[in-house]
C-alpha cells in the first residue's frame, strides 16, 4: 500500500511529454490486488482483495498513490492471516469472523447470505460521493482523495436484490440507475431496475440518498430456478436494454455449493442450446416491450452503448461463443506461460444489434424488420417472436469506453483494449462504429488498462479530448507508467513514470477537479 502521510496527492511522478494544463482531477482505478493471505491463495483472479489506485493531476504535475480497499472481507481475512470469506471463485471454510459472517450459507433454509464486500470491480458516483463496487449487494464507499474506505452501503435493506451490477448508468440529473437480481424470493426470481437519486430533499437532508431508492421496474426471470448472469446493461433515451443471456446460476446448485466443497462458480454454466433474449423497458411509462426479440446463445459481460434511431433501438456489445473468458482467469491457468497455454476459445467480438421496435405489424413472416443501412436483421417468425443477427463491427476487442457525454446516444467511437487469443491486453484501440476504421497504440512488453477517454473543457466533437490508461510493463526492470493519448488522433501526448510495482486493473472514472471536494492538506 501507498500512502503518503501528511501529504493528500500521494507520490509526485516523472511526467515526460505535453501535459495539457486544462487536465485537473483524479483518475481512480479499481481491480484485485492481493491473492495470497498468509498461507492460503484465491482460486480466481476475479477474486483479490480490492486495489484502489489513482493518478491526480494537479497544476502540471501528477501524483501516484495506492490502497487496498479496508472492506469488512479484508479486515477479516488479514486478520485471521487466511482466507475466511468466500469469493466468487473461492469457497472459505470455516468462517470464524462470527461477528459479521456469522450467517449460515444455506439458501434452503431462507437465509439470505452474508456476501463479500471486497468491492474490486469498478468506481460509482453517487451525488458528491464514491463508492467501489462489485456484484453483491454491498458497495463500499471511498475517499477518492486519500483512497480511505468509508461506510458500507447493503442495496439489499431498500430494495430486494441479492446481486447488483458494477455497471450502473446514469440520467442526464446524475440519478444512478442500476440492475440486481433477487434469488431468494422463492419461485419470484426476478430483475430489478433500481434508481438512486443524486441528492435528497433539502428537509431530508441527513439521509442518504440510499433511503430514497426506489425499483422502476422488475422482469421475471425466464426460469425461476436458474436466472441469467448480467455483468452491464444499456441505456437509451427512452428504454433499458437488458440481455437474459442463457449463460446461467443454477440456484439448486448454489445453495447446496457450500455444504458440497464448490465455489459459486461452478453453480454458473452456459446452455450453448438456449436463446438469448433481449428486453426493452420503456423508462417513462415503466413497462416493458411485449414483442420477444431474441438470438443465438451468447455470453457477454459489457454492453458498449446504445440509441433510438427511426424506431429502432440500435445496441453494442462485446459477446463471446462460450464461457472461456472467466475460466482462462483461474490462477492455476495464470502460471509462467499463461501466453502460449491458456487460449480463449471464443474471441471478444463487437457485434451491433438493430432492433425494430416501430415495425409494421402486417410484415410477412419471414421479413426484415430493420429499416436502417445495417447488415444486422430482425426476422419476423411464425409465433410473433423476432429473431435477430448482429453486424460484427470488430474482433479483439473489450473492457470498452465511451464518451459517457454520447451515452444513450447516437455516437462513433469506441476506446477498448486489444487482445487476441489470451488474456493479455496487447494495445488499445479506438474504433469508429460507423465506418469500422480503427486506430491502435501499443508498444513491445506493454499491457495498457482499460482505457478512459476525458472530454476537454467546452469540447464541441465526440472525441475531443485525452484518453488515459495504466500502462503495465512486462519486461522486468522497466516501470509501469500511466499513458496520456490524443483522442482524436490517438498519439502519445506524455507519460508519467511510476517507480514502483502497479497492479493490472478492471474499470474506472475519471473525476474532474470541479467534482473533488476542496482539498485541506
Ligand atoms: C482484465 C483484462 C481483460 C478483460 C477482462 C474482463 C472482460 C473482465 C470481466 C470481469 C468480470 C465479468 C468480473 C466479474 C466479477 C464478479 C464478481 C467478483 C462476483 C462476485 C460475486 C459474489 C462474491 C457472490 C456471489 C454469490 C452468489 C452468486 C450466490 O448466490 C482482458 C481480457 C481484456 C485483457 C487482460 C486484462
Ligand atoms: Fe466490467
Amino acid at each position: 500500500t501507498l500512502a503518503f502521510p501528511g501529504r493528500n496527492t500521494g507520490m509526485l511522478l516523472l511526467f515526460s511529454g505535453h501535459l495539457p494544463t486544462w487536465l485537473q482531477g483524479v483518475l481512480l482505478r479499481n481491480g484485485p490486488g492481493m491473492h495470497t493471505i498468509g498461507d492460503t491463495k484465491y482460486n480466481h483472479w476475479f477474486d483479490g482483495l480490492a486495489l484502489l489506485h489513482s493518478f491526480t493531476f494537479k497544476n502540471g504535475e501528477v501524483y501516484y498513490r495506492s490502497k487496498y480497499l479496508r472492506s469488512d472481507t479484508y479486515n477479516c481475512n488479514i486478520e485471521a492471516n487466511r482466507i475466511v470469506v468466500s469469493e466468487f471463485g473461492t469457497m472459505a471454510y470455516p468462517d470464524p469472523c462470527k461477528n459479521i459472517f456469522a450467517k449460515a450459507f444455506s439458501y434452503l433454509s431462507h437465509t439470505i447470505p452474508e456476501f463479500t464486500d471486497n468491492c474490486l470491480i469498478n468506481i460509482m458516483k453517487s451525488g458528491d460521493d464514491y463508492y467501489a463496487t462489485s456484484e453483491t449487494n454491498f458497495i463500499r464507499k471511498i475517499d477518492p482523495q486519500t483512497l480511505e474506505t468509508l461506510e458500507k452501503v447493503d442495496y439489499s435493506k431498500y430494495v430486494a436484490v441479492n446481486l447488483a451490477t458494477s455497471h450502473p448508468h446514469y440520467d442526464s440529473a446524475g440519478n444512478i440507475l442500476n440492475m440486481g437480481t433477487s434469488i431468494v424470493d422463492k419461485g419470484r426470481t426476478k430483475y430489478l431496475l433500481f434508481k438512486i437519486p443524486s441528492s435528497v430533499p433539502e428537509k431530508e437532508k441527513k439521509k442518504s440518498c440510499f433511503k430514497h431508492m426506489e425499483v422502476v421496474c422488475s422482469i421475471p426471470s425466464r426460469s425461476l430456478l436458474q436466472p441469467s448472469y448480467y455483468h452491464s446493461f444499456g441505456i437509451t433515451e427512452n428504454y433499458i436494454v437488458f440481455i437474459e443471456q442463457p449463460f446461467k446460476l443454477d440456484i439448486v446448485k448454489l445453495a447446496t455449493a457450500y455444504i458440497r466443497g464448490v465455489n459459486w462458480a461452478s453453480c454458473l454454466a452456459f446452455h450453448k442450446e438456449d436463446k438469448t433474449w433481449f428486453h426493452f423497458v420503456d423508462r417513462k411509462t415503466k413497462k416493458e416491450v411485449s414483442t420477444k426479440f431474441y438470438t443465438d446463445a451468447m455470453v457477454l459481460y459489457h454492453h458498449i452503448n446504445a440509441y433510438e434511431e427511426d424506431g429502432h433501438v440500435v445496441f453494442d456489445i462485446i459477446a463471446y461463443k462460450d464461457n472461456s473468458l472467466y475460466d482462462m482467469f483461474y490462477l492455476k491457468k495464470l502460471n509462467k506461460d499463461f501466453e502460449e497455454n491458456n487460449k480463449l476459445t471464443s474471441i471478444p467480438t463487437c457485434k451491433r444489434f438493430v432492433v425494430p421496435l416501430q415495425y409494421d405489424k402486417d410484415a410477412e413472416v419471414g421479413s426484415n424488420l430493420v429499416k436502417l443501412p445495417t447488415s444486422a436483421t430482425a426476422v419476423k417468425e411464425k409465433d410473433g417472436s423476432i429473431y435477430c443477427q448482429p453486424e460484427i463491427l470488430c474482433e479483439g476487442i473489450e473492457l470498452p469506453r465511451v464518451n459517457y457525454d454520447y451515452n444513450g446516444k447516437k455516437y462513433k467511437y469506441v476506446y477498448a483494449t486489444e487482445v487476441q487469443w489470451s488474456p493479455v491486453p496487447t494495445k488499445i484501440a479506438k474504433l469508429n462504429v460507423q465506418t469500422k476504421e480503427i486506430l491502435h497504440w501499443g508498444e513491445e512488453h506493454c499491457w495498457p488498462s482499460e482505457p478512459i477517454f476525458v472530454p476537454s473543457p467546452g469540447a464541441r466533437e465526440e472525441d475531443e479530448g485525452v484518453v488515459l490508461t495504466c500502462v503495465v510493463v512486462s519486461e522486468p526492470n522497466k516501470a509501469p507508467f500511466l499513458l496520456i493519448l490524443d483522442a482524436k488522433t490517438f498519439k502519445e501526448l506524455g507519460r508519467a513514470t511510476v517507480n514502483v510495482e502497479m497492479h493490472l486493473d478492471l474499470h474506472g472514472v475519471f473525476i474532474p477537479q470541479n467534482d473533488l471536494e476542496d482539498e485541506t492538506e
